[in-house]
């Protein structure tokens, strides 16, 4: 059951664009379905916008159809008409509180809504969102293919989402450059008779050749007035953020001066009094090792968790990533967390349907009540045995109580400490 259903756009364009491929037959406008504007699923909508297959059987005819796609591409961003904000807006409903059968799919045995599937939900919108930014009347199929490239945040404005209340999203094209889109979205849910904020996110795409093996442009975006210019602003400078951020990783430069500090503290906690050894290292008290807090997972990747490129939708790796690093924290933390934040999930390479993905949960960053996890998720070849890094997820969990302090007992847990400390500052402390 998919029932993500398209509300309406700002746009009476954008409208009619999403419209095409669902018009009934005989060519009538799209059903009113309890008075909203149009009615069906988002997912299906971007199938018929890409041209893929339903069936697993056809992918290959359907993948060679869009090779042909190529020469419809722009040769540079200029010859491509500009699009305003208002172009890729999309307002999203999901009935959760109307339709009892759809609840049980978004439903946790705590009686509260799976934040996997709202992931995976705020993944197929923000693809529509692009599609919708760099739609052209002039052709039946989008020659691009867009795919996530970064979740670059989520921020909780409320922990608990109810299963039997409505759900609405928002969302639209918040900064472009030339071959990537940042869109933004908010969802909320509908409660004593008003909607109230649930979260916000920030997604880029990247828009890619038919095949998704380069990139390819977009539409350039103009702000419209200074509302507009503003959030455009917001982009440069997450854009400018997100390049100093990766400059400053410390995969590839040492940690700063304070960093080593605490580093250097931390070991010093953790050496036996009793001995005079670099090496006796005891547990402080109240704290666990970090070798102590992994959780580890399997996926075999099915062609029935594909996306519409024949890849793995990334919605359900964040799905599965977000599920085992919640585990991991509450088994940390002896108690279900909420989640505060997620941010900087980077996919780093498409999942090939049949690959065994595996994925790793490591609480790498205590504070208080808060939990930071890291997720990696990597392909194992088992022919060439042979491993490849896809994606690198963060979540912050909050419980209700003190957890234990983590600590690192080597360089690298040290490394990997320090880095959840730079997400958690980013995105509790900010
Ligand atoms: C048929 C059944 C269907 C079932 C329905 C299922 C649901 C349907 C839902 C469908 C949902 C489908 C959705 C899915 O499921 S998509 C599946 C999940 N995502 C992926 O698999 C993507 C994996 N990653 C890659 O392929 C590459 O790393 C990409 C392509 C992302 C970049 O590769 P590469 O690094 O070689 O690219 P480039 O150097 O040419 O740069 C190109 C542009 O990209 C910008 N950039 C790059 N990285 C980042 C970054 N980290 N932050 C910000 N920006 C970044 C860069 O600045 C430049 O922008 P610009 O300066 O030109 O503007």
């Amino acid at each position: 059951v998919c029932r993500f259903l398209l509300l309406r756009s700002a746009a009476s364009l954008t409208t009619r664009s999403l419209c095409t491929g669902g018009l009934p037959k005989d060519g009538r406008a799209p059903d009113m379905v309890d008075g909203n504007l149009v009615c069906f699923s988002v997912r299906n909508r971007l199938r018929e916008i890409v041209g893929a297959s339903t069936n697993w059987s056809d992918h290959k005819q359907a993948m060679a159809e869009r090779v042909s796609l190529s020469s419809m591409l722009a040769k540079s961003q200029q010859e491509l008409p500009v699009k305003t904000m208002k172009d890729s807006y999309l307002e999203v409903h999901l009935p959760l509180g109307s339709e009892p059968q759809l609840r049980e799919k978004y439903l946790t045995f705590h009686n509260t809504v799976r934040f996997g599937r709202i992931l995976e939900d705020l993944d197929s919108l923000a693809v529509l969102i692009s599609y919708s930014h760099t739609y052209n009347p002039e052709l039946k199929r989008s020659p691009l293919s867009i795919v996530t490239a970064l979740v670059d945040k989520i921020d909780m404005r409320q922990h608990n989402i109810y299963p039997n209340c409505d759900i609405k999203f928002t969302g639209h094209v918040t900064w472009v450059g030339k071959t990537s889109i940042e869109a933004k979205m908010h969802m909320s849910q509908f409660q004593n008779g008003a909607y109230s904020s649930v979260l916000d996110a920030t997604f880029v795409m990247v828009a890619r050749d038919p095949e998704n093996k380069r990139a390819a442009f977009v539409n350039p975006l103009k702000p419209d007035g200074p509302e507009e210019e503003k959030i455009f602003q917001e982009g440069e400078a997450n854009k400018s953020r997100r390049v100093e951020l990766s400059t400053a990783s410390l995969l590839k430069v040492a940690p700063t001066n304070e960093e080593r500090e605490i580093v250097h503290s931390l070991f010093l906690n953790t050496l036996d009094p009793k001995t005079v050894s670099f090496r006796s290292r005891v547990l402080p008290p109240n704290s666990e090792w970090m070798e102590d807090a992994k959780m580890k997972g399997l996926e075999i990747c099915h062609p029935q968790e594909r996306n519409i490129f024949n890849r793995i939708f990334g919605g359900f790796l964040m799905r599965k990533a977000y599920e085992l690093g919640w585990a991991n924290a509450c088994s940390f933390g002896g108690r279900r967390p909420n989640l505060v934040a997620v941010d900087d999930i980077l996919f780093q390479r498409p999942v090939d349907i049949g690959s065994l993905l595996l994925l790793s949960s490591q609480v790498c960053y205590t504070e208080g009540n808060y939990i930071q996890v890291r997720v990696h998720s990597e392909v194992f070849n088992p022919l060439t045995r042979q491993h490849n890094t896809t994606n690198v997820f963060h979540f912050t969990f909050s419980s209700d109580h003190e957890v234990p302090n983590i600590v690192p007992q080597t360089y690298g847990e040290s490394m990997l400490y320090l880095d959840g400390k730079r997400h958690f500052n980013q995105t509790v402390q900010q």
